[in-house]
């Protein structure tokens, strides 16, 4: 269980994290998602043992990563967002030197090596220099690293970015195969819809805040619920036809009836009058209830 604990990180004077606070439970995939700079890497370096926080702390299975963090980050495993390795050495042998770390013995860690590596897609690849491995395959190598220890927490940085979509599917049935395990596992993204199909819950940050937490039931609710959008050319005359088929608001000259009951046809017709542009069904997605918040919060903090 990885537990976030009202943590604060100042680089210089600019605050990057500012009192923020989750938790991601045994069992549980958590997506973190935010605009470039709202602080996900600085929060999964500070989880990883990597930087300190200026304030605030991170639990890792009950051991705080400030004051106990050998114990803590031995059950973690980190892909960082950029992995950086060694060049010039060998995959397999890079493999086995990081093992190390965690006191596994160079026979069991070159066994290991291979087989996570045939699991990855990285077979045949063991000898090549990771200098030669493209951004894809540096991403499969820091996930084969991220697994050797058998870690219980996962915090899993952009790891999206930069795989083929045969590596996003490995991606995927692994953090389900260790949801299942009852790992904990954090993952950053800005593939929203990837996030959407995998996470059970989503933090939100913005501008070092957490904006919201939201359940994967609670997103699908709102991703799922029956919104109508209805252009027409008199939508101030039109508002009380829509009256009838559910709760119509007007937004910027254009319809949108919450709560829609009915069928669009006889919407239509009964439209007719008012010179119909547009009726449809608007799909709400994780990206609109993502813009929702930053605007909610935007609003408040302005
Ligand atoms: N070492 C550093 N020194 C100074 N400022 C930093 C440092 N690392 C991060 N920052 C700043 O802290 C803020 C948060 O950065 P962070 O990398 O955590 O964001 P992020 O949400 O991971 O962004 P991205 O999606 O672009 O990776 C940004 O404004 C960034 O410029």
């Amino acid at each position: 269980m990885i537990t976030v604990n009202n943590l604060y990180k100042n680089y210089g004077k600019f605050p990057a994290l500012k009192g923020i606070s989750f938790e991601v439970n045994n069992g549980e995939i958590v997506g973190f998602v935010g605009l470039n700079g709202a602080g996900k890497s600085t929060t999964i370096k500070i989880s990883a043992g990597v930087i300190l926080p200026t304030k605030g702390d991170v639990e890792i299975d009950g051991y705080s990563v400030t004051k106990d963090k050998k114990k803590a980050v031995r059950n973690v495993g980190w892909v960082p967002e950029l992995p950086i390795f060694e060049p010039n050495v060998k995959a397999l042998d890079y493999f086995v030197y990081l093992s190390g770390y965690y006191g596994i013995s160079t026979s069991e860690a070159r066994s290991i090596g291979k087989k996570l590596f045939a699991e990855l897609g990285l077979s045949g690849w063991e000898n090549t220099k990771l200098d030669n491995f493209s951004q894809g395959m540096k991403k499969r190598f820091a996930l084969a690293v991220s697994l050797v220890s058998n870690p219980n927490n996962f915090l899993f940085d952009e790891v999206l970015n930069g795989l083929d979509p045969q590596g996003i599917q490995f991606f995927k049935e692994l953090a389900l195969r260790l949801k299942k395990d009852g790992r904990a596992i954090l993952f950053s993204s800005h593939i929203l819809s990837e996030v959407e199909n995998l996470a059970d819950k989503v933090v939100f940050i913005h501008k070092g805040k957490i904006i919201g937490i939201k359940k994967i039931e609670d997103l699908r609710k709102l991703v799922t619920r029956k919104v109508i959008k209805v252009v027409v050319n008199d939508p101030n005359s039109a508002l009380k036809v829509c009256e009838k088929y559910g709760k119509p608001t007007l937004i910027n000259g254009e319809i949108f009836i919450n709560d829609f009951e009915g069928d669009i046809p006889s919407l239509a017709v009964d439209l007719k009058p008012y010179g119909v542009v547009e009726i449809g069904y608007l799909r709400e997605n994780l990206e609109n209830v993502f813009f929702q918040l930053i605007s909610e919060y935007e609003k408040t903090y302005q």
